[in-house]
């Protein structure tokens, strides 16, 4: 296993180890190439523990992952408290504030976040940055109704300052990516002055008509593990707290 793929690995089995307890009934799963060593691990805490209890998923992979290993399955509307959520992230800033929506997820992902009473980041260390938009380049995904896109798109290019802002394209599809809510993406970058101040831009971005989600998550998260290159796991907290912990066994 290479590095990048040990340290996502390290980051969800500490994660799950320290947030995903017995007493823990109703789990978000996120989605992403992190999330699947968080259901791993918890396929690990055993069949007793995890009889009776319900994962909910963040879109069509995370309930893939749910169903193909055997756990669970419910959804938010049947559960819209949650007692954990462990999700990935695009980039995580020294706030806790992130970026999310690289796999355009972002509208499911910020509902689960919404409803759990603890949601907690999984990712590797290139995600561990002071500001957002330091090495994820391609922008703010931000989740639009489809005939509203090229009214938003001239939005984010004239009015809120993003002129590089464009619509994501499919791969192996012709086309723009639709969500899976049916929706379609933008990736709108933004300069450094925007994103140290996360939630003002966020705030601005949902005030656009046509506008379902924004990937930006302003100090949602209880605590960011991040796998590191030398085996270790750095934790922060929202509080400000940053550990440094060896691996788990
Ligand atoms: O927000 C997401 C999907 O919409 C993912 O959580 C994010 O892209 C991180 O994914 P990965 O763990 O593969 O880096």
């Amino acid at each position: 296993m290479d590095i990048i793929e040990s340290s996502k690995r390290l980051a969800a089995y500490t994660a799950v180890d320290n947030h995903v307890k017995p007493e823990h009934k109703v789990i978000g799963i996120g989605s992403g190439s992190t999330v699947p060593y968080v259901v791993e691990r918890i396929v690990q805490q055993g069949v007793e523990a995890n009889k009776g209890r319900v994962f909910i998923p963040t879109g069509f992979q995370s309930k893939e992952l749910i169903v193909s290993s055997g756990l669970g399955l419910g959804d938010v509307d049947q559960y819209p408290t949650i007692d954990v959520t462990l999700d990935g992230a695009d980039e995580v800033d020294s706030q806790l504030n992130c970026v999310k929506g690289g796999g355009a997820c972002h509208l499911r992902e910020k509902v689960l976040a919404e409803a759990a009473r603890t949601f907690i980041l999984v990712a590797d260390y290139r995600k561990n940055v002071q500001y957002l938009g330091t090495n994820f380049l391609q922008g703010v995904p931000i989740e639009v109704v489809p005939f509203a896109y090229a009214k938003v798109l001239q939005n984010l290019h004239q009015v809120l300052g993003s002129p590089k802002a464009t619509l994501r394209m499919a791969v192996k599809k012709a086309g723009p990516v639709v969500s899976d809510n049916g929706n379609f993406i933008i990736d709108a970058p933004f300069d450094r002055e925007k994103m140290i101040d996360p939630f003002t831009i966020m705030a601005q971005i949902k005030m656009l008509t046509g506008v379902v989600e924004v990937g930006l998550f302003c100090r949602m998260a209880k605590a960011a593990y991040f796998g590191n290159e030398d085996g270790t796991v750095t934790v922060r907290w929202d509080d400000g707290k940053i550990d440094q912990v060896a691996a788990p066994v």
